[in-house]
């Protein structure tokens, strides 16, 4: 018995120190003679993608990806074939109209599972003519005509103000309240229903909460996607995850509610004039078609999904930017009090409002994740290094957004008059710089529907209350895993004095 054990223990360890020595020597090589060798960046970065890892994991990671351009150059290198741009001029190249640089597996993060596979969602595709084709859909049923939603934006604030006028002085945590409203307005929009976060003043079934959590671990598994296939990706482990009642899955939440709404819901008997539900409904015939049915299931999550919390997200960070800045705040509130005689949609186009909101969201737009793309096989050229084809390449908003040359002095903050003052050259190369909603062929459909809720919650709010932080000293952190989040987002909201 023991001669035959030993023999067996002789006979694999060569093979296994030779399949060892081949691997780590076949690693070395490629690492050595790497055609990303001559761009800067961290040693570090070379060898491992778990480099960007941890560069997510601090919640710091766009300040962390200015530090490296600063030190580095408009070119680095931040994993073994990923590199990342701050030149502006790049943006047109990278995210250009045709897409010939592909969106990267990062997007896999965004797949929900559904009857045990991935959906691939309008966010993640990589087919640019089924994403249009998608797309198209919502833009009919719900881009398209956004004035069309005024009263959606009207009936769910009403909430909000009598809850508001319940009491001379109201505290409250406004981003909630924010996320809330943003919950019910996108769901009444697509479907001619509000879920009720305002009315139960709560967050239901800590959706929002779970939400919140999830994106934040989503961001940093999206930094090693092949890693989904045994986490997010996988129905088993999703299984025995969601027994826990602590573990955040709200997006099976919302699978599950869209299931039910695709069967139950009748066109015929919903408030409001349009709603994306009819048109999903109509378009893919899904009550008796499975595949068409998983279609429908698609749009709808991520529409509601990719509508409602970067919506929140965006205005949570303009609320940020002008309570933390008495001068802005006071002078927007003058304006906003100064144009009440005036409509709605007038008081919405005033430019000093506009300009804080595109200043607020340049400094803290609600994406800090770099929107990455996959350079194609000929490969292209970057401020002088040839970038080889296959490289996951970005460009993060943060960086570029606080570049001197674009957006002038005093990048760090917050100067809406840098909007209005600008001449229109200037005015041209920021707007194009500024990447809060992507740019080119997959940039975001619901911009316009998107703005249009933030400065009418803006207009309405500021009309009739002063707000302010309660804790101002110091004023809330903020962390920036994928979306925005702070520490504390309590608010003293009083009705105005002066009425
Ligand atoms: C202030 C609010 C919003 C912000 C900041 C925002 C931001 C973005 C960004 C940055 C992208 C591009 C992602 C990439 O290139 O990888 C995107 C895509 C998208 N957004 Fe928005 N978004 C907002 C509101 C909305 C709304 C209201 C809708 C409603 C329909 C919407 C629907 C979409 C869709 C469908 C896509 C995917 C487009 C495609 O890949 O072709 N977004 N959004």
């Amino acid at each position: 018995m023991k001669v035959s054990t030993k023999v067996t223990d002789m006979s694999l360890s060569p093979t296994l120190t030779v399949a060892v020595t081949f691997l780590f020597l076949s690693w070395l090589g490629k690492t050595i003679f790497s055609h990303y060798n001559d761009i800067p960046g961290p040693v570090i970065a070379r060898y491992t993608k778990f480099y960007r890892v941890f560069l997510w994991l601090s919640g710091k990671a766009p300040q962390r990806y200015f530090a490296l351009h600063d030190k580095y150059g408009p070119v680095v290198r931040t994993g073994p074939n990923h590199v990342s741009l701050s030149d502006s001029k790049q943006i047109s190249v990278i995210y250009d109209a045709k897409q010939r640089f592909l969106k990267s597996d990062f997007y896999h993060v965004f797949r929900p599972l559904y009857r045990g596979k991935p959906l691939d969602t309008l966010l993640s595709m990589k087919d640019l003519q089924q994403s249009r084709q998608m797309l198209e859909v919502v833009k009919r049923h719900m881009t398209n005509n956004i004035k069309a939603h005024a009263w959606a934006m009207e009936t769910t604030f009403a909430t909000i103000l009598k809850r508001l006028k319940s009491s001379d002085v109201v505290h409250l945590d406004l981003s909630m309240w924010i996320w809330y409203w943003n919950f019910d307005v996108t769901h009444l929009i697509m479907c001619g229903q509000a879920l009720g976060y305002l009315a139960q003043g709560e967050d239901l079934n800590r959706t929002i909460t779970n939400f919140k959590s999830i994106v934040e671990h989503a961001a940093t598994l999206g930094q090693v996607p092949e890693y989904c296939k045994v986490s997010l990706a996988n129905e088993r482990v999703m299984t025995i995850l969601r027994r826990f009642k602590s573990f955040p899955d709200p997006t099976h939440a919302m699978l599950q509610h869209f299931e039910t709404l695709i069967h139950s819901h009748d066109c015929r008997d919903h408030e409001g004039p349009t709603s994306l539900i009819c048109g999903v409904l109509e378009t893919y015939q899904c009550k008796e078609n499975a595949d068409a049915h998983d279609m429908a299931i698609n749009l709808l999550v991520e529409t509601f999904f990719a509508a409602s919390t970067e919506t929140a997200s965006s205005l949570t960070a303009i609320f940020y930017a002008i309570l933390t800045n008495h001068e802005t705040y006071q002078r927007l509130v003058e304006i906003i009090r100064c144009n009440e005689g005036k409509d709605m949609e007038k008081q919405m186009r005033d430019p000093y409002l506009n300009a804080v909101i595109k200043e607020s969201v340049r400094l803290y737009s609600s994406n800090s994740v770099p929107l990455e793309r996959i350079t194609p096989k000929e490969g292209f050229e970057a401020n002088g290094y040839r970038i080889p084809g296959g490289t996951n390449v970005t460009i993060p908003q943060y960086v570029v957004h606080r570049d001197h040359a674009v957006f002038g002095e005093h990048v760090d903050r917050l100067v809406p008059e840098r909007w209005l003052n600008a001449d229109h050259k200037a005015l041209l190369r920021m707007d194009q710089t500024l990447l809060v909603f992507g740019h080119g062929s997959r940039a975001c459909s619901g911009r316009e529907l998107g703005l249009y809720e933030i400065r009418f919650f803006l207009v309405s709010l500021l009309r009739e209350f002063d707000v302010e932080f309660v804790r101002k000293d110091p004023f809330p952190k903020i962390r920036m895993h994928w979306i925005n989040e702070f520490d504390n987002f309590e608010v003293q909201i009083v009705p105005r004095m002066d009425r």
